[in-house]
């Protein structure tokens, strides 16, 4: 889901981190922030529990539990008596580890305290971490966030990571671990740095290319500002051409190899829209299998966007529950509606949703003439977006009418149950075919516009054909709504991870 994801981590890793203004380096100077701290092995009776801190009041921590002046040695575990810092009450006897940042998991000064197991001690330790100056428990997710923002962790590892904690089976559990080792994120960091890192082989000496690294995209917008005889030096435009024939060449063997592009972490968006009370809430919980959205009688119910990251037939996407689109509501229904319409243009893919029963009703008319229709004509490469029409409630209609089910719209369609949950197999078949379309469209896409780069013969042509394609490429790693993205998936995370 979104993100060049690893464009974003990469940016994210350059940028001044968010938290403490530090640099993700972890060489500048540590300003103070919070100190987080939580239970990061699971819940419940066990033989040890690591209950962890990070960020500046890291050491405190140790000084004020272990009333000892001195760290333990960085990295290397040691027995301690854990007192509270208030009572000086014995806590327990543990294995204490100390992280200084930047060489943590989270790149802030860390704390371990491997420490029994046993509720009251876990609660005692917690309460007493509660009590030193500074500290406060940890968010979910907020140690990986920490990690993400100090640039430990690209996005697509953590995405891994989320994997990883929540893999049911071994094929997932792999998959996972090879994510980690970032593997898709490097291939998806590979093609977007041949656009906007690479450097010429060369020295150049203008002054534009002093600097340690400039883009690709940058160097032929540099030869339109600044002119061929402005002390550029030779071969600049040479390196640019070989960098494009070299994506292109990675991008064509990509797309000819279906199974591995299936694999690419997506920021494929698909939106479920239609009127009120089709059953949109219904099919969003029936393909994430948990209950995302409220399903209920009164039309209406679902105000907001609601987003979840799902796995579709083997392809990850991004989710969205919509409210239903209807005129003449209340002020916060009007305010969902407009919400929904905004998402819906952002949309790879739309599932319509019509409810089957009631398709003469004026709701199911306006929807079928101001959204299905409009789509429906439009050729399907002209924006990238596509539809799928699902006529739900399959189950409240006769028989015959399920014989004869194309006279129902006089429009392709799939007919569906969330219910009975008749016809779900058909829908998850065109979902992948639908994906699959998505996915290679844009990598097509991609394609097409480096085609148009020629910089022999227009300088100012080839620089768009290079911000199109990658336009493109973030498209599908996912370009934008960098915190959007960051809270989807940090939100899944536990406290103490
Ligand atoms: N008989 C039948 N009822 C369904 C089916 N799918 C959903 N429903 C019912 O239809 C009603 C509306 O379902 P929702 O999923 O809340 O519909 P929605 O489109 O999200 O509604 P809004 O939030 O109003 O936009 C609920 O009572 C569901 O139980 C179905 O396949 N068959």
């Amino acid at each position: 889901m979104w993100r060049g994801l690893s464009a974003l981590a990469t940016r994210a890793a350059r940028a001044p981190c968010r938290l403490c203004a530090c640099r993700s380096s972890g060489a500048g100077p540590w300003t103070p922030g919070s100190t987080i701290f939580a239970l990061s092995s699971g819940q419940g009776r066990c033989a040890i529990a690591v209950i962890r801190t990070s960020g500046p009041a890291s050491g405190l921590v140790l000084r004020s539990l272990t009333a000892s002046r001195e760290p333990p040695p960085a990295r290397s575990a040691c027995l301690r008596l854990l007192r509270h810092p208030r009572s000086g009450e014995p806590l327990d006897r543990a294995l204490v580890l100390w992280f200084p940042g930047p060489q943590s998991f989270t790149g802030e000064d860390c704390v371990e305290l491997h420490v029994h197991g046993g509720p009251a001690v876990v609660s005692g330790v917690l309460q007493a971490l509660g009590t030193v100056p500074g500290l406060r428990p940890a968010d979910a997710g907020e140690f990986t966030r920490r990690a993400f923002t100090h640039g430990k962790l690209s996005l697509t590892e953590v995405e891994g990571l989320a994997d990883l904690i929540h893999a049911d089976t071994e094929a997932q559990r792999r998959q996972a671990l090879r994510q980690l080792d970032g593997e898709l994120g490097q291939l998806c960091q590979g093609w977007a740095e041949t656009l906007t890192k690479a450097r010429p082989a060369c020295s150049p000496i203008h002054p534009f290319f002093r600097e340690s690294s400039r883009p690709a995209l940058a160097h032929v917008e540099a030869y339109i500002d600044f002119g061929e005889d402005d002390n550029l030096e030779e071969g600049v435009l040479e390196q640019a051409d070989r960098d494009v024939g070299a994506l292109e060449a990675a991008l064509r063997s990509h797309l000819r190899d279906a199974r591995r592009g299936q694999r690419l972490r997506s920021g494929v968006h698909i939106v479920v829209t239609g009127p009120p009370n089709a059953g949109k809430s219904s099919l969003v919980n029936l393909l994430s299998r948990k209950p995302v959205s409220i399903v209920s009688p009164e039309p209406g119910t679902t105000r907001d966007v609601l987003e979840t990251p799902v796995d579709l037939a083997g392809f990850p996407v991004l989710l969205s529950d919509t409210a239903g689109l209807r005129e003449g509501v209340g002020a916060v229904e009007q305010e969902g509606v407009r919400r929904a319409r905004q998402r819906l243009e952002q949309a790879d893919l739309i599932l319509a949703v019509l409810d089957a029963s009631d398709l003469a009703s004026p709701s199911s008319c306006s929807f079928l003439d101001t959204v299905v229709t409009p789509l429906v004509a439009q050729s399907p490469d002209s924006c990238g977006q596509r539809l799928l029409l699902l006529l739900n409630k399959s189950d409240l209609l006769p028989t015959s009418a399920l014989d004869s089910d194309t006279a129902l719209l006089g429009m392709p369609h799939l007919l569906l149950s969330c219910r009975t949950e008749a016809g779900l197999d058909g829908l998850l078949q065109a979902l992948k075919t639908e994906l699959a379309t998505v996915h290679q469209h844009h990598l097509q896409s991609c394609l097409d516009a480096l085609s148009h780069y020629q910089p022999a013969t227009d300088l100012a042509l080839a620089a768009e054909a290079l911000r199109l394609a990658r336009r493109h490429l973030s498209h599908l790693t996912g370009g934008g709504g960098t915190e959007e993205v960051l809270d989807l998936i940090f939100r899944d995370f536990c406290v103490g991870k």
